[in-house]
């Protein structure tokens, strides 16, 4: 299967095009200032400009401000964004811009519920769940729990990694995958040869 790879928590153009040159389908930016990989609109959009085409650049944000989403996306016409927090279709859908919403795997959550609430969403993101932090945990949840007919194509994230990816793509068979953490050499610094090595793990399946 042709399963997509988004690589989340770009700081710098250098990573951004390796990303890109490894086979990367979108490439995540981080606007949580919370987070070790947070970067500005300023910064992010200077990237989004040097990418080439067939890449998607998706804008990450964690209940923000409709100032801080609007700097961003009046920085580039290429922007889908996710959205991570508590934030309600409405809140999602007033850019008119495509989204992603991330769902966190809390116990007992209602995926089919609350996944069908973002009936505008182009996908469904789930992660795992870790009181205090949004995302980019470097947890795994049990994929088990995943139901076999959400109503949006699946983005899988939470602690993917090189040596988990290809059993979560076969096993799971999700549209696409999504990882952070699992391919930095720091935080915020990607390793070159970990996300050649997950995007090839990826695609292989
Ligand atoms: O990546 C972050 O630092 C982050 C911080 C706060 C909210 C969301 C964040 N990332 C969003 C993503 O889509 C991550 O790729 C996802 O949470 C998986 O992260 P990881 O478990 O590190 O692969």
């Amino acid at each position: 299967m042709n399963c997509r790879v988004k690589i989340c928590g770009i700081t710098n153009l250098e990573d951004a095009l390796q990303a890109v040159e490894a086979g990367a389908d979108a490439l995540g930016f981080v606007f949580y200032d919370k987070s070790p990989r947070y970067i500005t609109p300023e910064q992010a959009n200077a990237i989004v400009a040097q990418l080439p085409p067939f890449v998607t650049p998706v804008a990450l944000f964690v209940n923000a401000d409709s100032t801080l989403v609007e700097a961003v996306v009046a920085g580039s016409t290429r922007w889908t964004l996710q959205f991570h927090g508590d934030e309600t279709p409405e809140e999602c859908q007033r850019y008119g811009q495509p989204y992603f919403k991330a769902i966190r795997m809390k116990p007992d959550v209602d995926l089919l519920l609350e996944a069908g609430r973002f009936e505008n969403a182009t996908a469904i993101l789930l992660d795992a769940y870790k009181p205090g932090v949004p995302g980019g945990t470097g947890e795994t949840f049990d994929w088990h729990l995943i139901p076999a007919n959400l109503p949006k194509p699946l983005i899988l994230a939470g602690g993917l990694t090189v040596e988990n990816v290809s059993h979560a793509v076969s096993s799971v068979q999700p549209y696409a995958v999504d990882v952070s953490g699992g391919v930095e050499k720091e935080k915020g610094q990607k390793d070159p040869l970990k996300v050649t090595q997950f995007i090839n793990g990826a695609k292989r399946g």
